[in-house]
C-alpha cells in the first residue's frame, strides 16, 4: 500500500476550546476513507487544517512524502487536494459551467494578463478549460445543466456540481465534506455510484459523512473522531462494534441488547 496523506499529531484550539488533539492518521492511494464522529467532534475542523483555511497548532500533514504548507489553501489545491464544503460554496451567479471552469483555473498558465490581450495560447487553454468543465459537468451527471444559473439547480444537483468543481482542479486525494447532506435516497444512490467510480478512476476519497449506511457501504476504512480525538480506525464492519464508537454516538456506555 502507498500512503497518500498521513496526519501527524494534528491538533487545532479555538481560545480553551480543542477542536482536535493528536490526531494522526493515514490515507492510502487509492482508498475511500470515511471521518466520522458525532456533531462537533472535529471533523470539518480536519478539513479546515488539512486544506489551509485554519493553522494547525500542532502537527503537520505529510502528502506524497511532502510536508504540506498551512494556512495557503491554493497551494493545497496545487499539491493535489480538493474539498467540497459542508455549506455548499457555489458562485451562485455564474453557470454550472463557469463554476467547474472557475475550479479548473488553478491549473491554468496563461494567467490574467494572457487572457487580457487574448494571447492565443490563451485562447487555446481557455477552450481545453471549457472542454474538460463539459467533461466533469458529463461525468458528475448534469451536463444538460451546463448553461444554467446554479443558484436555480436543485440542492442534490448543486451537490454534484461541487465535485465536479472540486475535480476540475486534477485531485489526488478529493475530501468531501458531508455531500449526501440534504439528499433523498435515489440521489444519495447515486451518489455512491458517483464516489464508487471516483475512485475507480484513481483518485483517493476522505469522505465526511452522517449518513452511517453510505460510509459502511462505501468507504475502505473510517476514523471515529470523539471531542477532537481518534477513537477509532479500522475497517467499517470492525468500526461499527466498537464499544468506544457506540458510546460515542449514544452518550454513554453500551448497552446489553
Ligand atoms: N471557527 C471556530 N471558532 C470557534 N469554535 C469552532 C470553530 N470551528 C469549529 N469550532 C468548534 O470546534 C468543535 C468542532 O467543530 P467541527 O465543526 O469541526 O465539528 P464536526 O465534527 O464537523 O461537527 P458537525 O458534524 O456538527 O459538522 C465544535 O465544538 C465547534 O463549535
Amino acid at each position: 500500500m502507498i500512503k497518500l496523506l498521513e496526519a501527524r499529531g494534528v491538533g487545532k484550539r479555538f481560545g480553551g476550546l480543542t477542536a482536535l488533539s493528536d490526531v494522526s492518521l493515514t490515507i492510502n492511494k487509492g482508498e475511500v476513507y470515511g471521518l466520522i464522529g458525532p456533531n462537533g467532534a472535529g471533523k470539518t475542523t480536519f478539513f479546515n487544517v488539512l486544506t489551509g483555511a485554519y493553522i494547525p497548532d500542532d502537527g503537520e500533514f505529510v502528502f506524497n512524502g511532502t510536508e504540506l504548507p498551512t494556512g495557503k489553501p491554493h497551494l493545497v489545491v496545487q499539491q493535489g487536494i480538493a474539498r467540497t464544503f459542508q455549506n455548499i460554496r457555489l458562485f451562485g451567479q455564474l453557470t454550472a459551467l463557469e463554476n467547474v471552469m472557475a475550479g479548473h483555473h488553478i491549473r491554468t498558465k496563461a494567467g490574467l494578463w494572457g487572457i487580457l490581450i487574448q494571447s492565443k495560447h490563451a485562447i487555446e487553454e481557455e477552450r481545453l478549460t471549457t472542454e474538460r468543465a463539459f467533461e466533469l459537468l458529463k461525468y458528475v451527471g448534469i451536463e444538460r445543466f451546463a448553461h444554467t444559473i446554479c443558484k436555480s439547480l436543485s440542492y442534490g444537483d448543486q451537490r454534484r456540481l461541487e465535485i465536479a468543481r472540486a475535480l476540475a482542479s486534477e485531485p489526488q486525494l478529493l475530501a468531501l465534506d458531508e455531500p449526501a447532506a440534504g439528499m433523498n435516497a435515489t440521489e444519495t444512490g447515486q451518489l455512491k455510484v458517483l464516489i464508487e467510480q471516483i475512485r475507480r478512476d484513481g483518485i483517493t476519497v476522505l469522505l465526511i459523512e452522517h449518513d452511517v449506511k453510505l460510509v459502511m457501504g462505501l468507504c475502505d476504512r473510517v476514523a471515529v473522531l470523539d471531542f477532537g480525538k481518534k477513537i477509532a480506525e479500522d475497517v467499517p464492519a470492525v468500526v461499527q462494534k466498537n464499544d468506544a464508537v457506540i458510546s460515542a454516538y449514544l452518550g454513554g456506555p453500551k448497552h446489553a441488547h
